[in-house]
């Protein structure tokens, strides 16, 4: 079996097989400020009592602070259930985004199920967890209920090979593979990232890859743990290594389709206009022209990353004509590049730095797109309209390609800055 199927099989408490239809106790379920209140509609129609008050997380992060009356009154339904249900696990305060504070505040754990109302929930994979999206209606069967239902699903690995050249990262590495899987080419798979080059990353860069295995239509992103994993869990848990559900592949399972990836001497990876399967190399797009640079958001708004685009502004100012907006995706994120100076790189540079949350991402708010306005952004979509106006652009790429490309004003790799 691989290691979805072991995690599913364990639930259910028997051997599991592709297609099955199995119904599962919820180990988290995760909702935040947009997809809460919609939840709490349905769940008020069928029940007064949460399952558990402490296996529901609530995070603000979509619209924080809030920035409509629409979202303050959104917030304050989200509130209400809180205190009326006594969730203990409820982040308002800008801790960040959910899918970056949920492994921070330690409950995301090898071997669980966690669903959540959002569609990147399938970040936690790169943690041995199966995590999957829902919609706010099936949320509200899991706050009733706690539990909930899947087709067992069938199996893609996507290994992949070789050394990741300078300026270029797991997000390229995403990319690629989504360049060449297509946005719906792996419907309701799990996708399970193998190989040497995922065994050797951090947990950031494992986070971006799994983060964005919806991105291609997958039920579910995942990769077996590896040391620097595990290290970040016994921190953020306080667990040893055998209080978790350590579960991995066994060598002869069985995948529907195999794919394999040799990534040495890649450039930068860019999507571009409007799907995240049109993937070019950056050589093919080098000195498109750019109004707003964003680096942040649950894909690309780690330490990490600042840390790159940092390395890029350092002594450079952000061109006259670009808006470049940073929004660490957490708060213990913007804690750390504060004490390491790099707010501060960013602050002589000329960028915009923004709370922690989803911000631009999703164009809510803080950075919204005129019609014509073009945008290069460390986040995961770049669907027509995303950012702004349906007549603005977005390219999608890692964070030093972003910070290169303020800089110029136009796309240009990292390789090119002084
Ligand atoms: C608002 C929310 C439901 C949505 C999602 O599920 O992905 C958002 O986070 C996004 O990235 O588009
Ligand atoms: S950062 Fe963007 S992709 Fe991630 S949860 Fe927020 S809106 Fe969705």
């Amino acid at each position: 079996m691989n290691i979805t199927e072991k995690i599913l099989s364990n639930s259910v408490g028997k051997e599991v097989n592709p297609g099955d239809i199995i119904e599962v106790e919820v180990d988290l379920a995760m909702s935040h400020d947009g997809t809460s209140p919609p939840a709490i509609k349905t769940f008020e129609k069928i029940s007064d009592c949460v399952w558990d008050n402490e296996k529901i997380a609530i995070v603000f992060d979509h619209n924080v602070p809030a920035n409509t009356i629409g979202s303050a009154e959104f917030q304050k339904v989200a509130r209400n259930f809180v205190k009326e249900q006594r969730i203990t696990k409820f982040y308002s305060h800008g801790e960040g985004i959910c899918h970056q504070v949920l492994p921070e505040m330690g409950l995301v754990e090898p071997g669980k199920i966690i669903v959540g109302a959002d569609s990147h929930t399938c970040t936690y994979g790169a943690f041995g967890a199966f995590s999957t999206g829902m919609g706010a209606t099936d949320m509200a069967m899991v706050y009733a209920t706690g539990k909930t239902w899947f087709m067992v699903p069938e199996a893609f690995k996507i290994d992949v090979t070789g050394q990741l050249s300078q300026n270029v990262t797991s997000k390229d590495i995403i990319l690629r593979i989504i360049g060449k899987i297509g946005a719906n080419g792996a419907s309701y798979k799990t996708t399970e990232f193998t190989g040497e080059t995922i065994d050797n990353l951090d947990v950031s860069s494992r986070m971006t890859i799994c983060n964005m295995a919806i991105e291609m239509g997958a039920k579910n992103g995942i990769m077996n743990l590896n040391n620097s994993t595990l290290e970040f869990l016994k921190n953020k848990t306080g667990k040893g290594k055998n209080e978790f559900k350590i579960l991995e592949s066994d060598k002869d399972s069985i995948y529907e389709k195999e794919f394999s990836f040799d990534i040495t001497d890649m450039e930068p990876q860019i999507a571009c206009p409007n799907n995240v399967d049109n993937v070019k190399n950056i050589s093919k797009v080098e000195g498109t022209h750019i109004d707003q640079g964003f680096i942040g958001s649950c894909t690309n708004g780690r330490l990490e990353d600042l840390e790159q685009a940092a390395k890029v502004l350092k002594g450079n100012r952000v061109n006259t004509d670009v808006r470049l907006i940073i929004s660490p995706a957490s708060a213990e994120i913007y804690d750390k590049a504060m004490q390491k100076g790099i707010l501060k790189t960013f602050l002589d540079s000329g960028a915009i730095i923004c709370n922690p949350g989803c911000g631009p991402c999703l164009g809510a708010h803080m950075g919204v797109l005129s019609a014509g306005e073009v945008s290069i952004s460390t986040t995961n979509r770049n669907f027509k309209g995303r950012m702004g106006d349906p007549e603005s652009k977005v390219y999608l790429s890692n964070a030093g390609v972003v910070a290169s490309s303020a800089i110029q004003g136009y796309i240009e790799s990292p390789e090119n800055i002084k």
